[in-house]
This record gives C-alpha cells, structure tokens and sequence, in this order.
C-alpha cells in the first residue's frame, strides 16, 4: 500500500535556534496524521537553560516578511520621537517611516504596509489597529516601559509579539520622581513662576522639608526601587508598599514591604510606581484618601490613570492632601481646563519621566534590538505577551484527543522551562487546521479555542546538566497517520528527536529506532525486510537523475518489516515518488521536506 505525499505546505519547517548554541538538539515531527492534520517539522537548539531568553523562534509564515527570509527588508513604522542611534540601527534592518501625530484613521490606513510598530505611549495600537493591519503586523515595540496604550489580547490574538524597553528610562523615571518631590516640597514652580511675574513672595512659598519624614513608595518595581534609593539618601524613612516584591529585595537597600493601609497611612509623602492595570485602576480614589494622613503629599510618575483625578482634585480642595506633584494624567494631554493641572497646590510636567537625552538614547536602542530580533524571529527577553501554555488544555474538537511531549533530562524539573517547546507542538499541530496563522504568540489562544490538551512528561536522566534535554517524543493520541509505521504499539502516533553530536536526529518513528539527521530531503519507506529493496528504490532515484545524499535502515525483527530513510538532495517529481510507492513490497512511504 503506498500513501501519496502530503502537501508540501504540511511539512514547512519551523525553527528554534539559540544566538549562541552550545548544544543543539532538533527534533522533527514528521508524520501527517490523517485527513487534515499535519505536522511541521520542529527544530530547535538549546543554550545552557531552555528559557524565553535562551531560544529564538523563526515563524513560517507571514513574518517572512524578514529580510533574512525573503531578502527585503520589513517595514517598520515609527509614530513617535526616537533616539537618532536607534532609528539608524533600525535602518539597517527594515525600511523605516517616521509617521508623527498620525490620527488614529491615518495609523489604521497605513498599518498594513507594516511588519512592526514602535510607539511610545502617546499611541494606541488598538484592536482597530490590528484589525486593519489585515495579518502584516507582527511586531508591537513599545519604546519604553508602560503598555496599557497597547491592547495586548487584540495582539495575542492576531499573533502580535508586543516587546517593550524595560530598563533605559528607569533611571530618568526615578530621577523625575525625585525631582517632582523635592520640587513640590519646595514651592520651585509656583516660585519661579511668581518671580518671573515680577513678584517676591518669600513668605508664600515656605516649604516643608523632607529629612525625617516618611515616604511610601506604591510599587518597588525597577523605578520605585531607585527613588526608594535616592530618598533613603535625603533623609527620608522610606517604606515600599508591593504585593509581588520580594521582600529580601527591599531588604536588601533597607527599605520595609508594609500592607497598602499601613504605607498610605503613615506616610508624609507618597510616591506612585505601580503600572497601570485593571487592578491598579484608579486605586487612589474618594475611599483611600479617607485613609491617608492629612496633608501628605502625592508624587505620581507612573500613570495618571491609577489616581482617580476628581477625588484627587476633591482631596485636595479638602486639604487632606497638601500637595500633588503629577507627571501623567489620565487623558494626555490632559483638557486645558483641568482642575487638577490648574490646581495651585499642583505641579506639573508633560509626561517627561522618561525625557532625558540619555534615556531616549537608550531607550531607542533597546527597541530597536528587540524590534528587530523579534523581526528575525526571535523571542525577545522583553516578550510582553509571550505564550504561557497550561500543562492542560480543556479537550474539544481538534480531533486529536491528546498530546503528550515527553523529555528526558538531567535537568532538575523547576530548572526545565520548556514552554516554549510546548507553545512549538502545539504551533504544529494546529497551525495546518487553523483559519487564523498561529504563530508562537497564539498558539496558547488558539490551541484554547481549538481545545487541545497538551500534556508533558519529564523523564529524568543521567548526563550532563549542559545538555539541557537528551531526547524529546511527542505522542498523539486519537489520529490516523500518513505513515502508518508512526504509530506505536500503543496505537498513538509517536516520533522522538536527539541530538548526536551536535546534530539533531529523527531517533524513533512509532516502533521504529531511525536515526535520520533532520536536515534536506528525505523519503521515509516502510517495505518488507528483504534483500534487494534499497537496489529498486536507489535505481528509480538514479534513472530520474535524483541524487542520494544517505540512506539508511532500521527494522524492528528482521526479514519483517524495515525503515528505510533515503535522504535526497532535490524534491524528486511526483511521478518518481509514485513509482517508489508503486514498488512491490513497500508498503508506504512519505516524503519530507525538512
Ligand atoms: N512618567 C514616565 O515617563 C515613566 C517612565 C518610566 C516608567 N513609568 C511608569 O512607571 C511604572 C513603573 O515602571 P517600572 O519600570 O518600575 O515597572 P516595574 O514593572 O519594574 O515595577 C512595577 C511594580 O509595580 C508593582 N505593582 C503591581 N501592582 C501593584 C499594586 N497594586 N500595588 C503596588 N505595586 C504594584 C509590581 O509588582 C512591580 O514591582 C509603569 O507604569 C511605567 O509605565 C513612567
Ligand atoms: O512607560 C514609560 O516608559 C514612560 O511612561 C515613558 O513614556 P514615553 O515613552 O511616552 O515618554
């Protein structure tokens, strides 16, 4: 019986390489199951630790919109200022349009001529924005920290890796809080404003001071950490309000993690660090400022929207609190009748946290790097809706009823992170089935709504910890194959991939040991174990003028069965290919592009 080929597109490659592998170990998935499934090969190499840091990913489809992948360069659309050194390092890589103040109708008209978006965070990359792109975008940079202007589920959803530029303003961030702090506390604006008016108001503009006083940092993230720093330094007895800091970190620079009513209440001055979230949401609004000590004094360079500004302008009228010193707002720019900006007893900046010519320049380059790795297909470090899959998905009507990915390793399980490779299984088993491409991001939504259940083992043995995974199998359970010898003794559909030195190998197809490098062209046959066999199928080949790069034999008891894998170096014709299913004795073959 002899099985025709699947479709070429079936077996498209994805690839998972390191920057720098040490040890590399592909694995191949090979076998079509039947009637509309198919898997992708999957290769991969492996750093010292398998980690969203360690890999990169190359998807197979639209981002081949990469310069490596068809030699022209992406198009990246830049709608805000960036540092010069990063635009000219983006040049490098893609075509790139400084688009500034487009109108949300003008992003949306021109986004499907791009492959990334570098914004900041006067930009909403809305699910409009998606939805226009029409599948291009592939790529959302966030030229800073802050990402509640980008709709990260309409990105996961359409397969958008959204990357940000943690670091480079953490410092400038830090540096404004501190600035606003003292400058609030001092009177510098209303002062020098009242001087350059022609006025001397030494009595009006008594300040406090800061020494001694308590200060509550809300947030002792990477920003809040600094200013806790930098006021430790002034004097100031500082406290750290953060559900998910660890308290060894404040520890370590003796700063005290207090409950959220403890920091509020006791402190004299209160400084906001805390990301904009559904649960950071206007946090500081009529209720805690009941709670607050009076006259304390508010710093808020994080986000405009976790104060809720009319119980602030209230609070403020109220004289519950003294001072406000506000660098965001919840509408930027805010309306020019605000309350709260034309309030005396505030001062304000037009968002400039992260405005020094250093940060700027820093930041650039870090989005730049990640825009463009992600471009390549890397999986930045700076990932924020990289796939988290859940070791179980709820079952549904793919068909297949489960997958299972076992790993043996020499790895302690916690030092194992392989969610990657799962998010890669699933990449392959769903992406042939999908309407929608599923790339890395995706595939955990996707897989959800193709209710996969994916399921791993990890096996433990000995070896050498450098060597992060020995061998990977997948199983799936509930699924004809193309190629009936995948399937094990069990009846799931089973292959398993090593690497050998240094190169990854096919190693087991069903009951089968191979051992078949994953790279070119290779007809995998199952005949009956007989002499004269590998003569038929080499002199099609030779009398088609296709040239053999290997051949070889696996066979489970002999003069039963065999395998044989016959790498080639051209795709023989469909005729050739036929002639070989049509030889008397093999019983099936399939060719794979690899
Ligand atoms: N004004 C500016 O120009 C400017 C510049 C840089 C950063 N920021 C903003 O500052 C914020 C912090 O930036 P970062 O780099 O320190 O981020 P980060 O992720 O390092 O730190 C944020 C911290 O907030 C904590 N957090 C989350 N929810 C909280 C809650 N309910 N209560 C208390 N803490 C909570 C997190 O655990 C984390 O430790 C972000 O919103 C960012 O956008 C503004
Ligand atoms: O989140 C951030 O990084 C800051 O708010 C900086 O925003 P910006 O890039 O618009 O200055």
């Amino acid at each position: 019986m002899a099985l025709l080929p699947p479709p070429a597109h079936s077996l498209r490659p994805l690839t998972l390489t390191t920057l720098n592998p040490t040890t590399s170990l592909s694995l191949l998935s090979v076998l079509s199951p039947l009637p509309s499934f198919s898997l992708p090969s999957l290769r991969l190499s492996t750093h010292h630790h398998l980690s969203n840091r360690s890999l990169r990913f190359l998807p197979s489809a639209p981002a081949a919109t990469s310069a490596e992948t068809v030699g022209t360069k992406p198009t990246v659309i830049v709608t805000e200022k960036l540092g010069e050194a990063g635009l000219a390092f983006l040049r490098e890589f893609a075509n790139v349009d400084c688009a500034y103040n487009l109108s949300q109708e003008e992003l949306c008209a021109k986004i499907s001529l791009c492959d990334a978006i570098i914004v900041r965070s006067g930009t909403k990359v809305t699910r409009d924005v998606f939805e226009a792109s029409k599948g291009r975008l592939k790529v959302v940079g966030r030229a800073g920290v802050g990402i509640d202007n980008v709709d990260l589920q309409a990105a996961t959803e359409s397969g958008c890796l959204v990357v940000n530029a943690p670091t480079a303003n953490t410092i400038a961030a830090a540096e404004h809080a501190i600035a606003l702090l003292t400058a609030m506390a001092r009177n510098i604006a209303p002062a020098d404003a009242s001087l350059k008016a022609g006025k001397w108001q030494r009595s009006k503009y008594v300040g406090v001071s800061l020494v001694g006083k308590t200060l509550a940092v809300m947030g002792f993230g990477k920003v809040g950490s600094e200013v806790a720093r930098r006021a430790k330094g002034l004097g100031l007895h500082v406290v750290a309000h953060d559900p998910y800091a660890p308290a060894d970190r404040a520890r370590a620079i003796g700063i005290e993690l207090v409950p959220f009513d403890v920091a509020i209440s006791t402190a004299d001055f209160i400084s906001l660090h805390m990301p904009l979230t559904p649960t950071t949401n206007k946090l500081f609004n009529e209720e805690t400022f009941a709670k607050v000590k009076k006259g304390v004094r508010i710093v808020n360079v994080a986000r405009g929207g976790v104060i809720d500004e009319e119980a602030l302008v209230q609070a403020l009228d109220d004289g519950i609190v003294a001072q406000a010193a506000l660098d965001v707002f919840t509408e930027e720019p805010p309306p020019e009748d605000s309350r709260l900006v034309q309030h005396e007893n505030v001062t304000v900046t037009p968002h400039l946290g992260a405005s020094t010519t250093e940060a700027q320049e820093g930041v650039a380059m870090e989005i730049a790097e990640a825009v463009i790795g992600a471009l390549k297909g890397e999986l930045s470090a700076t990932a924020v809706n990289a796939p988290m899959i859940p070791p179980e998905l709820v079952a549904g009507n793919t068909g297949i009823k489960g997958v299972k990915v076992v790993y043996t390793s020499s790895r302690d399980p916690d030092d194992l992170d392989t969610r990657l490779l799962r998010a890669m299984v699933t990449k392959g088993l769903l992406e042939p089935i999908s309407s929608v491409f599923v790339n890395i991001v995706n595939a955990d939504y996707v897989s959800k709504l193709w209710g996969l259940r994916l399921s791993e083992e990890r096996i433990f043995v000995d070896g050498s910890p450098e060597i992060p995974i020995d061998s990977i199998q997948i199983h799936l359970a509930n699924v004809e194959s193309r190629f009936a010898s995948a399937l094990s003794d069990a009846g799931d559909v089973r292959v398993e991939g090593r690497v050998r030195d240094g190169i990854p190998r096919l190693t087991m197809v069903g009951s089968f040991t191979v051992d078949v490098s994953l790279e070119g062209n290779v007809i995998l046959c199952r005949q009956v174990d007989q002499p004269g066999m590998i003569g038929r199928v080499g002199s099609i080949l030779g009398a088609k003028n296709v040239n053999v790069s290997f051949m070889s034999v696996a066979r489970t008891v002999p003069r039963k069965q065999a395998i044989m894998a016959i790498g080639v170096d051209e795709e023989p014709e469909k005729e050739t290919l036929k002639m070989i299913g049509e030889i008397p004795d093999v019983e099936e073959f399939v060719f794979l592009k690899l």
